[in-house]
């Protein structure tokens, strides 16, 4: 009798077992971590769990899975990981990447003043002006072409955010920012949140052996901080004197309702400035390798700009509808080589049911951008080949399914539900007009050896969360 009004015990998704207690703790690599997943998808399916010390995860692999539980059941796979670093992090949460509920709603409203599809509009003439500054930089020294893409997209968004113009390298801005971004790019990598599952950790010193990694976030929260903060700070003096210049902050600033607003401002604008200085510029890098890898689709885009465009002028804003070509490109850039291969976690916030598997609440979800964007249903055979031809005309991928993301930007690189990136559309602006404005000017080739002969790059990825 008991038996049959006993609850049916539903499955966990599949996934290795890993040891009693660790889990799968020893089998997580500290790099690439999309290339081990993949080979899990292989195994077990586009839906993975597993646990780290009792801590459960979920890989998904599949735009169809993403789309069911990331954007239709938004409301509970939205929560983020909470980062504690052996206590050392409990108290910093000012970054939209770590914010939750009603602050996340508050950070969002704000960012989409300033970053919605339309409001980007009036950047434009701004990213134009940014973009000749990048091709004499890319003239005088091209083979400094990452830092010169490093500075475009912070001057970008400092100009935007704050209104602020970099002046040199050395800007003080820049290089905070760029700081707490290498930092934050190798803190965050699933290997290395393990300390987290350890409780007792909170509690030692960081003069112990092993604990200097306390001191390390301690070092990152004050930088993180200033990034916040000294902009923002700078913007008000200026208001405050009248001599501030329009910007997404001045804008936020005088529509302020409450104290409460001040402290989302900051918080909006200091995370855009930190999550939109490396990100474009890493799709820019991988913009570079395509061209040189493949010349073939270099010549083809540069046809097409000079039809389009002609040789009197430089590819702008108003000609982005006449270059499918160049936009096709552009999209294959970041499925070719999406520069956040696993996104960052959501956490599900209640447990969930879904086609026959139980998922526990506070599981962590880990989306396998990399491996998505290599479906070979939805862009077609050969996924390592970059191929723009895949996102024109009637083979317009995805072919198979279609998520809000991918109807728009072709691929899943940007995430997805209440957490898609809100630097979406700056970022492909971005792109765009850097990527036709170098084709329209240059040749982008190999380096040569002393025989003559070309030496082609690896294409090989930096690990962390940006890569
Ligand atoms: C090619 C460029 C970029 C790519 C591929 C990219 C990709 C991503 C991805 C995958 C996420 C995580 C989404 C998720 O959790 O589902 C994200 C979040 C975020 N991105 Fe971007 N991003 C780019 C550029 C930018 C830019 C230029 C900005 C700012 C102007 C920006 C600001 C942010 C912020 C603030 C978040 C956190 C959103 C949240 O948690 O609610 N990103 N981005």
């Amino acid at each position: 009798c008991r038996r049959l009004t006993r609850k049916p015990i539903i499955p966990l998704p599949p996934g290795p077992k890993g040891l009693p207690l660790l889990g799968s703790a020893l089998d997580l690599p500290k790099e690439n971590e999309w290339l081990y997943y993949s080979k899990l998808h292989k195994t077990y399916g586009d839906i993975i769990h597993f646990n780290v010390l009792g801590q459960s995860y979920l890989v998904v692999g599949s735009l169809r899975i993403a789309s069911d539980l990331l954007e239709k059941r938004s409301a509970i796979y939205s929560g983020r990981i909470h980062l504690s670093f052996g206590g050392s992090f409990d108290d910093w949460k000012r970054s939209m990447l770590l914010q939750e509920g009603p602050a996340h709603r508050g950070y969002r409203r704000f960012a989409h003043k300033g970053l919605s599809s339309t409001a980007v509009k009036q950047y434009e003439g701004l990213q134009e002006r940014e973009a000749l500054k990048t091709l004499q930089k890319l003239l005088d020294e091209p083979e400094k072409f990452l830092e010169h893409f490093k500075w475009n997209t912070a001057a970008t968004i400092l100009l935007i955010a704050y209104g602020y113009q970099v002046q040199c390298y050395s800007d003080p801005f820049v290089l905070a920012v760029r700081d707490v971004m290498d930092r934050f790019s190798t803190f965050f990598a699933p290997g290395n949140l393990l300390m987290d599952y350890v409780p007792m950790i909170k509690y030692l010193p960081e003069w112990l052996p092993g604990m200097s990694f306390k001191k390390t976030v301690w070092e990152f929260k004050v930088q993180a901080d200033k990034t916040f903060d000294d902009p923002y700070e700078a913007v008000k003096k200026q208001m405050a004197a009248g001599t501030a210049v329009p910007c997404l902050t001045t804008q936020l600033l005088e529509e302020m309702k409450s104290n409460e607003d001040e402290a989302h401002i900051t918080g909006m604008t200091g995370s855009l400035f930190l999550a939109g200085s490396d990100t474009s510029a890493s799709a820019l890098s991988a913009f570079m390798m395509a061209m040189i890898l493949y010349p073939e689709v270099q010549k083809k885009a540069q046809q097409e700009i000079d039809a389009v465009v002609g040789a009197d002028r430089l590819p702008a804003f108003l000609d982005r509808n006449n270059l499918p070509y160049v936009d096709a490109l552009v999209k294959e850039v970041l499925r070719w080589h999406p520069i956040a291969p696993i996104g960052f976690p959501h956490r599900l916030i209640e447990e969930d049911h879904y086609e026959g598997y139980r998922i526990p609440k506070d599981t962590l979800v880990i989306t396998n951008i990399w491996h998505m964007a290599r479906d070979e249903a939805a862009y077609g055979p050969d996924p390592e080949r970059f191929k723009p031809e895949r996102f024109l005309g009637s083979n317009a991928a995805p072919f198979g399914y279609k998520t809000a993301q991918t109807q728009e930007f072709g691929s899943p690189a940007f995430g997805f539900g209440r957490r898609l990136c809100p630097g979406q559309h700056i970022a492909m602006s971005t792109l765009f007009i850097l990527c036709s404005n170098i084709l329209a000017t240059m040749t982008v080739s190999p380096e040569v050896g002393d025989d003559g002969s070309p030496i082609l790059p690896k294409v090989e990825s930096t690990g962390g969360v940006i890569v």
